[in-house]
Order: C-alpha cells, then sequence, then structure tokens
C-alpha cells in the first residue's frame, strides 16, 4: 500500500487532487497540517508520495511550494494534475448570509472570491487560515457567525450549511498540483521538465538563457521568479518546459543552460497534465495570422544565428595565424555533408543548404581575408608608432 500525503485536513483541494490523480491505486491517505511539514514527510521517506497546489490560473503561483521546491533538495517533482476548482460559501446551521462577521480561508480561495466578498459580504472580516479545511475546522470549534470558502465537500465532513454554491470570479478557475516523491525515482513516459536556475546580474542574462529553449524549439509552458533571498535584486527564476531531457536536444539545451547560470537544478522530469502546443497542418491552414508571426519569429532567429556565426569566424580569424590558410575545403565538404544528411532527415531540400553554405563560406571567408589585412595593416601602424 502505498502511503500519499496531501496538505489537509480532511475535505481540502489537495485531498481531491490526491484522489483523482491515485485513483484506482491501494493507498493510504495522510493529512499534514503545513507544506513545510508534508515536504519534510515526503523527504524523510514517512510518505512514498506527496500532493501540493503549485499554481492556479487567476491567482499564480503558490509562493510556499515554490520556495520549499527550491529548499527541499531531496524531493522532486513525479507527476501533475490540474483541477477545475468551484467554490462555496459554508456556515454553521442557522448562520445567514447577512449574519456573517468573519469569513475564513485559504489565501488564494478569499482572492478568488473577491468580487462576491466584495458585493455580499462587504463588512465581513477576511482571514487566512492554512487551507480550506483548516478554516473549517476553526469555525466548527466557534460559537461565532462565521463562514468559510471551500470545496462544497467540506459541508458534508463538517456538518455545515452551503449558503451559496459558485462564488468564484471566473469560471475557467484552474489550480495545478503537484505530485512529489523522493528524489532519483525515474518516471515513465515523462514529457515535461521543471527546473530552478539562477542568472549572474549582466545586462541579458534571462535573455540569453530562454533563447537557447527557442533556438531549439522547446516549449516553455511556465516561467516565475522568486526573490533568492540572500540580496535584494537576486532572483531565482523556475521553468517548465514541454520536454525531457532523455532527448538528445533537450539535453544539450539543458547543458548550455548549466553553463551560463550560478545555479541550475532540475525539480523534476514527468509527465504533463496537458499536451505540449505542437503545429498541425490543421492549425497552420486555419490561423494565417499565427503562422505568419511564427515565420517572422524564425527569421529573426536566423539572422540572430547568422550574427553568433560572423562573431565565431571573427575570433578564428584572429586565431588563425598569418601562414594559416583561410579557405579550408576539406572541412568545407564535411560541414555540408553533415547538414545535408540532417536537412533530408528533417525534410528540408539538401539542394536549398547547399546554395546557402556555398553562399554563407564565400562570405566568410571574404570576411577573414578582410580582418587579415587590416590586422596586418594595424600591426604596421603601431610598429611605426613605437619609439
Ligand atoms: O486549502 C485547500 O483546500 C487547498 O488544497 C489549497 C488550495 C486553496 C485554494 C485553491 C486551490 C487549492
Amino acid at each position: 500500500m502505498i502511503k500519499i500525503g496531501y496538505l489537509g485536513p480532511k475535505g481540502t483541494y489537495t485531498e481531491k487532487a490526491a484522489e483523482k490523480y491515485f485513483t484506482g491505486i491501494d493507498k493510504e491517505m495522510r493529512a499534514y497540517r503545513t507544506l513545510p511539514e508534508l515536504f519534510s514527510a515526503v523527504k524523510s521517506g514517512e510518505i512514498d508520495k506527496a500532493v501540493a497546489p503549485i499554481e492556479n490560473s487567476v491567482e499564480g503561483s503558490v509562493n510556499q511550494t515554490l520556495d520549499l521546491l527550491a529548499q527541499e533538495k531531496g524531493v522532486a517533482i513525479q507527476g501533475e494534475i490540474i483541477l477545475t476548482i468551484k467554490h462555496a460559501l459554508m456556515a454553521k446551521p442557522g448562520v445567514k448570509v447577512n449574519e456573517i462577521t468573519k469569513v475564513i480561508s485559504h489565501g488564494q480561495a478569499l482572492a478568488q472570491c473577491s468580487r462576491f466578498l466584495e458585493t455580499f459580504l462587504p463588512d465581513a472580516a477576511l482571514v487566512e487560515a492554512v487551507s480550506t479545511a483548516e478554516a473549517a475546522v476553526q469555525i466548527v470549534n466557534s460559537d461565532q457567525p462565521w463562514a468559510v470558502i471551500g470545496n462544497p465537500d467540506i459541508g458534508e465532513i463538517y456538518s455545515l450549511n452551503i449558503l451559496e454554491y459558485d462564488i468564484q470570479n471566473c469560471t475557467a478557475n484552474r489550480t495545478r498540483f503537484v505530485i512529489l516523491g523522493q528524489s532519483g525515482q525515474p518516471i515513465t513516459n515523462a514529457n515535461k521538465t521543471s527546473i530552478l536556475i539562477s542568472i549572474t546580474d549582466r545586462p541579458g542574462g534571462l535573455y540569453q538563457v530562454l533563447k537557447e529553449f527557442a533556438l531549439v524549439n522547446i516549449n516553455l509552458t511556465k516561467i516565475e521568479s522568486r526573490p533568492a533571498k540572500n540580496k535584494l535584486g537576486n532572483y531565482i527564476f523556475f521553468i517548465d518546459f514541454m520536454g525531457n531531457p532523455a532527448d538528445g536536444l533537450v539535453e544539450k539545451c539543458l547543458n548550455r543552460v548549466r553553463e551560463m547560470t550560478a545555479e541550475f537544478r532540475i525539480l523534476g522530469i514527468y509527465k504533463g497534465a496537458e499536451t505540449a502546443y505542437s503545429y498541425s497542418v490543421e492549425k497552420s491552414v486555419l490561423n494565417l495570422e499565427q503562422v505568419r508571426e511564427d515565420i517572422d519569429i524564425i527569421d529573426r532567429q536566423i539572422v540572430e544565428l547568422l550574427a553568433m556565426r560572423t562573431q565565431l569566424v571573427k575570433i578564428i580569424a584572429d586565431l588563425k595565424g598569418a601562414h594559416q590558410k583561410i579557405r579550408d575545403r576539406k572541412r568545407e565538404e564535411q560541414i555540408l555533408e553533415r547538414l545535408t544528411a540532417e536537412a533530408r532527415k528533417k525534410g528540408v531540400s539538401p539542394k536549398l543548404i547547399k546554395e546557402l553554405y556555398n553562399l554563407l563560406f564565400t562570405h566568410f571567408v571574404g570576411l577573414q581575408k578582410i580582418r587579415r589585412q587590416r590586422g596586418k595593416a594595424y600591426r604596421q601602424v603601431s610598429t611605426k608608432q613605437l619609439p
């Protein structure tokens, strides 16, 4: 039997998420009062898996979960599940809406129902609890006309009356929960990866990292920053993307990112709850504007890559000794052979690659020649200036 921990007590959305994710599995469910307690239980092996809320479509990230993921190195994300959240207002039997003096709930639940609260309970005090069900326990233990916001199951579990259903601001209110386990346990069919990075403070630092993903067409599904907590202005970034480092292209991209970041950690490689963005013929036919925008992005990337290649060619020109020949036909042929094979595999015309690269080779050889002549001229001038 597998032991599954969740942010309790009984009746939370997290419990619902855990029940749904592990449907049909022989399990023992254990409620934890706080997220730090839940994380340490899974880290120590007291439970096999833990389920925690991580982000909401309306209110954004659950910061405490992100901070714990950053702190607890022995805990990894092993899965995810998304639930549609529908909030209800509940109170002890006999309490009417116009009598309520206080509404207690999880911070996200209160925020997600702000419009209802402003309209129907403008004078009620709003108080945060560690979870929706923990708020229900506070109400049960009090004689005051207080109410709780949470999932309607709470009404039955804690013998509360449901005063109003569906009080959330947005109907498309969805929360993503992560399934956590001890680090180092491989997941089958994983197609999504979560990483944490910190970037040294320099212009374009984050751009350089994001560019690596864009260049190999990896779709980022989330990016979130949190203070690094060591110095004002230092941040860590949580990045989720579709892909698995077992794929060579993803691995190479991550290696490059690792090299350019001060801190780099894989938080989990797992099966995503939603399918990745992918290009289908139907989509490109239906949405011409979108495709044109994508082509514009690719064209900009091509220019960006050519700029990078130009820089490298200049470096090579400076590194080459004055007597080393500039044009190396044998190397050009090797490059062409490799690229045309790659092009064939990807459905790109090898003829196009050949023509394009012959043009590029001629251009870059010319560039190196000019650079060498200029270098010579520069050397002559500077020697003449010597006393
Ligand atoms: O408090 C709960 O019930 C939770 O599981 C956390 C939460 C709160 C609000 C929306 C989604 C999850």
